[in-house]
């Protein structure tokens, strides 16, 4: 399914002014496609996401996920559902729980929002499925390893699988390799595009450094909470 962006504003007080952080912002994102959003720092890009990705609410405006509209929500339960159920949001910080095994830290996601631990079979089923994602991104081998004796590279792989658990629909990436050098930041990039090819799922990922956005499938650049879209052919120049 594909995401449609119609008209976003969000006006913020500012002392004894207002300040707009998304300015009539409308695009769309087609099933599998990789956008990289660029901009100056305090453009709006991680407002933006936090719209989408039904931590904030926009003033008015819509973001359709298919036939989801993820503005709709009007309580912090019904975001909370949304989020569970069709979006996967990569944070620059992980914030992964370092003494819990790795396989144990994605097992964490189908439990979110439920007071009954899973039925052994449900168990068995999620077991499997953190397992293949692990191998998919490389980590297989490390399953039953402490999230704190990973390296950086490795955690943002393990945040990445923990956001591709629920299978989500639209996957919202902010900042993933700030931390990493050029070459675990280009292995992570990669992962991702690939993953979003996978499961099919629009995808927006956040980030200032232009030799990753480069390689994504489409840019757009955000100033001052309005979109900028850049034409294809001047990434490549
Ligand atoms: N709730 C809020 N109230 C007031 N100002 C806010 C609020 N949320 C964000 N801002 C301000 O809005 C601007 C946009 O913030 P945002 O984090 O979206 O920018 P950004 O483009 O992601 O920046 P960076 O690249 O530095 O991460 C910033 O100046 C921020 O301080």
């Amino acid at each position: 399914m594909s995401l449609h962006v119609k008209n976003l504003n969000l006006t913020v007080a500012d002392g004894s002014t207002s300040r707009t952080l998304l300015n009539n912002i409308s695009f769309d994102v087609r099933a599998g496609e990789v956008v990289g959003i660029t901009g100056p720092s305090g453009s709006g890009k991680s407002t933006l996401l936090g719209v989408l990705g039904c931590l904030q609410r926009a003033d008015s405006g819509s973001a359709v996920l298919g036939n989801i509209d993820l503005t709709a929500a009007t309580s912090n339960k019904e975001s909370a559902a949304l989020r569970r159920t069709h979006l996967g949001i990569v944070f620059q910080q992980p914030n992964l729980l370092p003494s819990l095994k790795v396989l144990d830290q994605l097992l964490l996601i189908p439990r979110l929002g439920k007071i009954l631990p899973p039925s052994r079979k449900e168990n068995a089923k999620n077991t499997t499925k953190a397992l293949d994602l692990l191998g998919s991104i490389g980590l297989g081998d490390l399953a039953y390893r402490k999230v704190g004796e990973l390296s950086g590279g490795q955690q943002a792989r393990v945040n990445l699988a923990r956001a591709l658990m629920n299978s989500p629909k639209l996957l919202l990436v902010d900042e993933p390799t700030a931390a990493l050098d050029q070459h675990s930041a280009a292995e992570v990039t990669e992962l991702i595009l690939a993953m979003a090819h996978h499961y099919n799922a629009p995808t927006l990922y956040v980030s200032h450094d232009i030799e990753q956005i480069k390689t994504l499938d489409r840019q757009i650049e955000l100033i001052d909470g309005r979109v900028q879209e850049i034409p294809s052919a001047l990434i490549d120049s």
